[in-house]
């Protein structure tokens, strides 16, 4: 096998610092034939289903991949917009954000790039243009807060799978998760207060997160254990006794038991206690995407109201928020470090240039 090699390089080019941001991707359109094709990608993870792969490809192909693409297509319809998919453009805003700080920072030395790891942009195709850009040290963020195998370990499957079939890979630092990062729950609670300023305190606050497989708990995942870290850390910070506060998991899929409680039983149950005001909010989901705009603040609101509450609001995700970029960036510049002063590893800067750049 011949792997990929550095094109062009030349040793008066500066090494460049990349930093890779990565969420779990969209289909590339709301209809049947891109869904089933981004379903395929994704469900195909053995990461995602580890049902044994002989069995779960019949029932991929001979079952979920005929049924399902045209009833998610239909949900996606509901949440597109004229920019495409919501994951996709707060994915993209949040970059283009993250790349300005860093470029006031570091001017060229740093690469700003996002990629997705099913569908596109493909973590492959954008590591290459990276590389022909000069990126010899990676910094890769995965946008879940919560460490998960399913997420995290398989995101990081594909950057090793890329540099499998590099000759000259580059330096890596891989971020594993924030759960519990000061600024990440700072920028959470500040958020969640302008809300309730504008909209109230409710008598009830769900966090809810994208649940997993109990299984995968029981065999040692400890995106569970992160998720509860979250909830504490963030009912703490707001100041509020634990009663107030539920943690929930959302978006189960199959007909094993997924951790819980599961978010659309609290909602029916709550509806039914008569809760007066309930807000929800998804700390594990840093981009607002289909599973928060279309499973939270529609399909569980009629949950809940069904069942008689009232007054349910959806708190929206962090997305390109100030507050938020700030946590970001605090996270990365954490990750950086011994990186400095960015750029040509062979020069060193004087006190002075280092202050001119801002470094
Ligand atoms: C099949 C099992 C699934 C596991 C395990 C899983 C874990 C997991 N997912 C996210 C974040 C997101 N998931 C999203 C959509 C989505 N998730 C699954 C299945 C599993 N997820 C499916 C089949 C889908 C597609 C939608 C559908 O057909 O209903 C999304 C939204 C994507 C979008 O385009 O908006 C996100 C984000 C996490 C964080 C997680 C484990 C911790
Ligand atoms: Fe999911
Ligand atoms: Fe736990």
């Amino acid at each position: 096998m011949a792997f990929t090699g550095v094109r062009n390089y030349s040793h008066a080019q500066p090494d460049k610092t990349g930093i890779l941001i990565t969420n779990l991707g969209t289909p590339d359109a709301p209809e049947t034939g891109a869904v089933r094709r981004y379903l395929r990608e994704f469900l195909s993870d053995h990461r995602v289903v580890e049902i044994p792969k002989a069995i779960w490809w019949f029932i991929l192909n001979g079952i979920i991949l005929l049924l399902r693409p045209a009833r998610s297509a239909k949900n996606y319809r509901t949440v597109w917009t004229e920019r495409g998919s919501p994951l996709l453009y707060h994915t993209a805003d949040q970059c283009a954000a993250i790349r300005q700080y860093m470029q006031g920072r570091y001017g060229d030395d740093v690469v700003v790039e996002f990629a997705m790891r099913y569908g596109n942009p493909a973590i492959t195709d954008v590591l290459q243009k990276m590389q022909d850009q000069g990126v010899r040290r990676l910094l890769v963020l995965p946008m879940y807060p919560q460490y998960s195998a399913t997420t995290t370990a398989s995101t990081f499957d594909a950057i090793a799978h890329d540099f499998a079939q590099r000759r000259w890979i580059p330096e890596l630092r891989f971020i594993n998760h924030y759960h519990d990062f000061p600024p990440y729950i700072e920028a959470m609670a500040e958020h969640i207060e302008a809300f309730q300023k504008i909209n109230g305190s409710p008598e009830k606050l769900v966090l809810s997160y994208h649940g997993i497989p109990k299984r995968n708990l029981l065999e040692g995942d400890p995106y569970h254990c992160e998720c509860y870290k979250t909830s504490r850390l963030l009912a703490e910070r707001l100041g509020l006794p634990r009663e107030q506060v539920l943690t929930t998991f959302q978006s189960r899929f199959g007909k094993q038991e997924w951790l819980k409680p599961y978010t659309d039983a609290t909602m029916k149950q709550l509806g039914a206690e008569g809760v007066g005001s309930l807000q929800v909010f998804c700390p594990g989901f840093p981009a607002d995407c289909l599973e928060t705009i279309e499973e939270i603040a529609e399909e569980n609101k009629h949950y809940f109201e069904e069942a008689g509450g009232k007054n349910f609001a959806y708190i929206p995700a962090l997305n390109a928020e100030p507050h938020h970029i700030h946590a970001l960036t605090a996270l990365l510049e954490q990750h950086l470090k011994g990186w400095h002063p960015l750029g040509n590893s062979d020069k060193e800067l004087t006190v002075a240039e280092a202050n001119a750049k801002g470094a």
